[in-house]
């Protein structure tokens, strides 16, 4: 089932024409990798969806309705969780505030949600009482994701989230990322392609504010000429 589509996105930064018909369709319940050299439009491309970036042209569909009109909040409250690259955290709340704030109100499955990100982040759940600025970036990371989820996002935008982490704090987002793919759907921009691999079930490649391929995980892996010409590597 497509859970958003992206038809003819196009995107402008004040003279910029930044993203030039971005089509994409993400299903649910997979974890959709979005690659692309630096500068290709990736940060870009989840701005527009989560209406940081407005969209000049085309259509963004969340389950079926337009969202590109509206503005960030309410895309949010639609079912969209945004991790940005910098994380967003504020360091003078603890782990345990950031994530309390995160839960909607009246929701009941909130608390659920919010003891199995503990669960699947024991960091978390050790470091409850921390200031979050006194995280590792692993942490930090980890607190970012859990927070999108636990304000019941159905679908999490998350950006480069292996960035600067330290091999281990890999395989633990690796890891957990996995086992989210099974209640949320996830559009992952990331430039670790061990980690696109490890976790993605579908790719888009971007280049230059367009998308140029897309397909299986499966089906890249396999297409050594497209990993050479855009990613640079064999
Ligand atoms: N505020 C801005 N003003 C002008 N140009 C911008 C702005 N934000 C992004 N751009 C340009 O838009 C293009 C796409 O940037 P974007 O950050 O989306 O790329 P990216 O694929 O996410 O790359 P990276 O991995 O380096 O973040 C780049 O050429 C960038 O310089």
């Amino acid at each position: 089932m497509t859970l958003l589509k992206l038809e003819s996105v196009e995107t402008h930064i004040s003279q910029y024409h930044i993203l030039q018909g971005v089509t994409m369709d993400i299903q649910a319940g997979e974890v959709t990798v979005l690659l692309g050299r630096n500068g290709a439009g990736k940060t870009t491309t989840l701005r527009t969806i989560m209406g940081l970036n407005a969209a000049s042209g085309g259509q963004i569909l969340f389950k079926g309705e337009p969202v590109e009109k509206l503005p960030a909040y309410q895309i949010a409250r639609r079912g969209i969780g945004y991790v940005p690259e910098d994380q967003g955290i504020f360091a003078d709340l603890t782990v345990d505030e950031t994530l309390r704030i995160a839960m909607k109100r009246g929701d009941p499955a909130a608390r659920e949600r919010l003891s199995w990100m503990l669960e699947l982040f024991p960091d978390l759940a050790a470091f409850r009482e921390r200031k979050s600025g006194l995280l590792s970036g692993g942490q930090k990371q980890m607190l970012a994701i859990a927070r999108a989820y636990v304000g019941n996002s159905e679908l999490l935008l998350i950006d480069e989230p292996s960035k600067g982490l330290a091999p281990i704090m890999v395989r633990k987002l690796v890891e957990a990322l996995r086992l989210m793919r099974e209640r949320t759907t996830v559009l992952l921009v990331e430039q670790n392609f061990m980690m696109a691999q490890a976790i993605g079930d579908a790719f888009y490649l971007m280049d230059e504010g367009r998308i140029v391929s897309g397909g299986s995980m499966a089906a890249l892996n396999e297409d050594h000429e497209l990993r050479r010409k855009y990613l640079g590597i064999a």
